[in-house]
């Protein structure tokens, strides 16, 4: 697991460590990493030709000491100084003795084989401002473009949320020091730092993570183990009431992805049975949830529509003391009201799979760009774990824990890939999986079968299915 820290978290495990430290080392530190990260970039470092942006705090001090670095190296460097009278006076000094220049107005021609993006850093609020707008936006329309790379995270963005406010650069690298933020990985923003790299500037967070990212490791230590004694309770049984009539695909692919899981049987409950069947037939099957056996976590939701026996399959699924995984249609039944004596009487774990408009009905107005703080809220309001979906998916708990996953792809962005997803999370929860875990697990297999099917060309949902044995087989020893 790694963990992601908001900006006070930052700043005080940077204070602890300097009371410990001589003064400057840490920007040392940073300084060196990122001036290591950028001659890897450039092809050569003798005679490239690099600009730095350089804005009024220690976000522009680590552009102009890793500057003075590649400078001593041989390249041409040049500093562009967005608030002269304020631009870092040591790493200043320090770039002029190495041999760099130093600009106070910006220059079309000023020449860029590589930028870097040292206009401001955890200390930003709000969006980028002028001069900075009109000088990022040359750059990013400039041919041949020059490599961008953001010194700790791109300006512009918000830090603490992802969400991008105005204007901001979009880097191809960004050298983060000391921990990562949740810019760089969740939110709007996520896309605009490229490839993060982390460098080592020796400090350790000692708060809760505002965000943690799963591991292959995490979710190979998560997945249930077979053992000689193993049946199918003891590795359980998952009820899958999904699909319909008019919708049977999304019944088989639920299932589909329920069998890719760590269950001993599926037990399926609808009108969808006889295509169910055809494609699975390992499969249990009956016409509805009351007449289903005895099953440990219940799935309720994609393309079983909203029709009388809809809602009585969702009341009946609702009604059991057992762990349900809510989904698609299911989600949109909850919203007129008539199941919340039901949801209020639960106790077992309740885990809701929205995307964005599904969120909107439920919370009534969409995640807008803080998506994990909307998706917590939602979490504490409805008690229910909720796996927002998108390119990089969150898992919010209501004791307010957040997870995003790391593997997503947009190759995932067709339509059924969300029933996979959803059956396979049923499965795990029916295996006794915490209803967290089974999410950040379902969601990390998912987004690796995402990438797996398109190895092999267009993906769709069915590609999906199939990708995720090979995912889990990947993973799993
Ligand atoms: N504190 C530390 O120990 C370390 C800090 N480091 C660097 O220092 C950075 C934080 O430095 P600072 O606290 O000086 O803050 P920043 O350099 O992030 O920015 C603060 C300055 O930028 C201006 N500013 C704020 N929002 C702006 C916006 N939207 N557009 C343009 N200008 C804006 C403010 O007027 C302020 O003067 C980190 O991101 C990191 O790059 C690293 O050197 C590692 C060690
Ligand atoms: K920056």
């Amino acid at each position: 697991m790694r963990g992601v820290w908001r900006v006070a978290d930052v700043r005080s495990a940077e204070e602890t460590l300097m009371r410990e430290v001589p003064d400057g080392t840490l920007m040392q530190r940073a300084a060196a990493g990122l001036a290591r990260r950028c001659a890897l970039l450039l092809d050569r470092v003798y005679g490239a030709r690099v600009l730095l942006l350089v804005g009024a705090g220690n976000n522009g001090g680590d552009a102009l000491f890793a500057g003075a670095l590649l400078a001593r190296r041989g390249a041409h460097v040049t500093a562009l100084l967005l608030s002269p009278d304020r631009a870092h006076p040591a790493g200043l000094t320090a770039l002029r003795r190495s041999g760099g220049r130093v600009r106070t107005r910006w220059d079309e021609r000023l020449p860029a084989d590589l930028v870097m993006d040292g206009i401001v850093g955890i200390g930003a609020t709000g969006g980028l401002r002028e001069p900075a707008i009109g000088i990022v936006e040359a750059l990013a329309v400039r041919a041949p473009r020059p490599i961008m790379v953001a010194v700790d995270v791109p300006s512009g963005v918000d830090v603490d949320t992802g969400a991008v406010p105005g204007a901001a650069v979009t880097a191809d690298v960004t050298v983060t020091f000391g921990c990562l933020k949740p810019a760089l990985v969740a939110g709007p923003a996520a896309p605009l730092a490229g490839h993060v790299e982390l460098v080592d500037i020796g400090i350790a967070p000692q708060a809760a993570p505002a965000l943690r990212i799963a591991g292959a490791a995490d979710v190979a230590e998560w997945w249930p183990r077979l053992t000689a004694g193993s049946e199918k309770y003891t590795r359980g049984v998952v009820g899958i009431a999904t699909g319909s009539h008019t919708y049977p695909g999304a019944a088989v692919l639920s299932t589909a992805g329920a069998l890719a899981g760590p269950t001993g049987m599926v037990r399926y409950a609808g009108t969808a049975r006889a295509e169910v069947l055809r494609a699975h037939p390992s499969v249990v099957a009956a016409d509805s949830v009351a007449g289903t056996g005895r099953v440990q976590a219940w799935l309720c939701g994609s393309g079983i529509g909203t029709d009388e026996d809809a809602r009585t399959a969702l009341h009946d699924v609702l009604g059991t003391d057992l762990p349900v995984v809510l989904d698609a249609d299911a989600l949109t039944m909850l919203v007129d009201g008539s199941s919340a004596d039901r949801l209020r009487d639960r106790d077992a774990p309740l885990v809701i799979t929205p995307h964005d408009r599904e969120f909107a009905r439920l919370a009534g107005g969409g995640p807008g760009s803080d998506r994990v703080g909307a998706a917590l809220a939602l979490a504490a309001r409805m008690h229910a774990v909720v796996l927002l979906k998108g390119d990089r998916t969150i898992v919010a708990a209501p004791d307010g824990t957040a997870w995003v996953n790391p593997t997503g792809t947009a190759a995932l962005a067709t339509g059924g890939t969300g029933d996979v997803l959803a059956g396979l999370l049923a499965s795990l929860l029916a295996a006794g999986v915490d209803p967290v875990r089974s999410a950040v697990t379902a969601a990390y297999l998912h987004g690796l079968a995402g990438r797996v099917a398109a190895e092999h060309g267009p993906v769709t949902a069915p590609d999906v299915a199939v990708a995720l044995r090979e995912a889990v087989a990947s993973i799993i020893p």
